[in-house]
């Protein structure tokens, strides 16, 4: 009998690679009976640690193969956005993964072919092979609805989202949105990426299914939308099944970057229960130095405790076009105001760049936490029952941070200024008290408590991510191939 298989492909950011990495790890788990390909492009975005990463989990999980696509080359100006040399990069290695799948099917038979919605440059191709494809949607169901439906948007529109001062965008099961917070790569009809992803977007109602890292009843409302295919109003006949398996969270096998990370646990260990306020803005949230300060002094100010993960500031005349390598080494007193890390010794800890943050979101001194409103921060948070303070940066995080504090008012907003998004030092003390001290802040930590029993529910052997998952491999058996 021909080997029956399941190939991924991820989009290159670590964002996107690890959660698709525990979809795979969960298909494994409950359905013993396929082996997984993981198509990875090599080149762009590379984390520096993918490689230890890759290696410690085909060994824990033999039957998961990574597979690394020949480098191809990037041509990033600084006048082009960070999305638009994305998208342009996955493009280019279309011709690399025909030939992967040529080759595949030489040998097995591929029961689906999961792609990333920002990855829609390779559903031609592999449908073309007659290889079913479905889509892993990272974010939540209020985007993947907000998605869906852009192409209306888009036909009811003609200016750039970015110049519509003042206009509410709605889509169904989402609260309206001021035009200028749509997600960055939709925000200028002048950006390649404006295009790219309404190409993507129309093809989302093609695909045999969609499979979100999202659980039922987190998103109750969106959810709903998009099973009964409300936001796919020019779709004829019916939308793609839609499967929601989450939440799906990094393990301890996440890729760790700087040596000595694991310190800032054993100072977590010494803090007492439910006092320290964690502020991480996922992998590439990085701010100016007039920035960095403002969160200082609003750190010092409040008074709690403070484990704050620091990028490589982006630099000033970079303007919006943030660098994406926030890597690197870096002195962190030099960015840092003068005596700020003496001063706060006693109380905070400042690591540089990267800290382990499914397990520090795990320790039982976590208070807070103050988050980018990545939606894998946001499910970590979710999982860990930590009631968090929304700072959204970029991306579809503008409407992840409406969800968090709107329908699950599992955390509570900084008040960013119009236009470059500051956020001031008194708005931070401000917050972090707000989360910390007031009785709006008990109420979000009890309700964020309620939630991380869920989540565990979802998964749980009758929980309802577990049965659509069920559901979803219910179909690759019976698809005849
Ligand atoms: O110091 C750090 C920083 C990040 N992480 C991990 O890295 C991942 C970051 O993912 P996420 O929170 O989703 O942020 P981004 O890396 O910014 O993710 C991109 O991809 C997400 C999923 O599509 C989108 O929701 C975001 O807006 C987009 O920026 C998470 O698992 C974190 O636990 C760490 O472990 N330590």
């Amino acid at each position: 009998m021909e080997e029956t298989t399941i190939v991924m492909y991820p989009a290159p950011s670590i964002g996107h690679i690890i959660s698709m990495v525990e979809l795979a790890k969960l298909l494994i788990h409950h359905h013993q009976h396929f082996s997984i390909t993981i198509l990875l492009t090599t080149g762009f975005m590379d984390h520096p640690s993918i490689d230890s990463y890759i290696n410690r989990v085909s060994s824990s999980h033999p039957s998961i193969t990574f597979h690394r696509l020949p480098t191809v080359a990037v041509n990033h100006t600084t006048t082009q956005s960070i999305a638009a040399t994305a998208f342009q990069f996955i493009k280019s290695n279309a011709v690399n993964i025909e030939t992967k799948l040529r080759q595949i099917i030489q040998t097995s038979v591929i029961k689906a072919f999961i792609i990333d919605l920002f990855c829609t440059s390779a559903m031609e191709t592999a449908s073309a092979m007659q290889i079913p494809v479905y889509y892993f949607f990272t974010s939540g169901a209020a985007v993947l609805s907000l998605y869906s439906y852009f192409p209306k948007i888009h036909s009811l529109t003609k200016s750039s989202f970015k110049d519509m001062v003042g206009v509410e965008i709605s889509a169904p099961g989402n609260m309206a949105l001021n035009a200028a917070l749509m997600p960055e790569p939709v925000l200028d009809r002048d950006d390649p990426a404006y295009w790219e992803m309404l190409y993507f977007c129309e093809h989302l109602s093609k695909a045999k299914g969609i499979v979100v890292n999202t659980f039922r009843e987190l998103e109750v409302v969106a959810v709903k939308v998009v099973e009964d295919g409300a936001c796919f109003p020019d779709v004829e006949g019916s939308s793609p099944p839609v499967y929601c398996i989450g939440p799906l969270i990094a393990d301890a096998q996440q890729p760790d970057e700087a040596r000595g990370i694991k310190d800032c646990l054993s100072w977590l260990d010494k803090q007492p229960s439910k006092s320290v306020v964690y502020l991480c803005f996922g992998s590439r949230g990085s701010f100016s130095m007039t920035q960095l300060k403002e969160i200082a002094e609003g750190l010092e100010r409040s008074g709690h405790r403070f484990l704050w993960v620091v990028k490589r500031p982006v630099q000033e005349h970079l303007g919006t076009k943030k660098v994406y390598d926030t890597t690197g080494e870096f002195d962190l007193s030099s960015i840092l105001p003068s005596g700020f890390i003496e001063r706060t010794k006693e109380r905070g800890l400042v690591v540089r760049s990267w800290a382990p943050q499914v397990e520090v979101l795990s320790r039982e001194s976590i208070g807070g936490f103050v988050s980018h409103c990545g939606w894998n921060s946001v499910l970590e948070g979710v999982v860990a029952g930590v009631p968090m303070i929304a700072w959204p940066l970029y991306a579809e995080q503008h409407v992840n941070r409406n969800v968090m504090v709107e329908d699950m008012k599992v955390a509570v907003a900084v008040e960013q200024r119009a236009g470059d998004m500051f956020v001031s030092g008194e708005e931070v003390e401000k917050r972090v008290r707000e989360l910390m001290d007031s009785e709006k802040g008990r109420e979000i930590r009890e309700r964020s408590l309620k939630f991380k029993d869920m989540a565990r529910d979802a998964l749980g052997e009758f929980g309802s991510s577990t049965k659509a998952l069920a559901n979803l491999v219910q179909t690759w058996n019976v698809i005849s191939h």
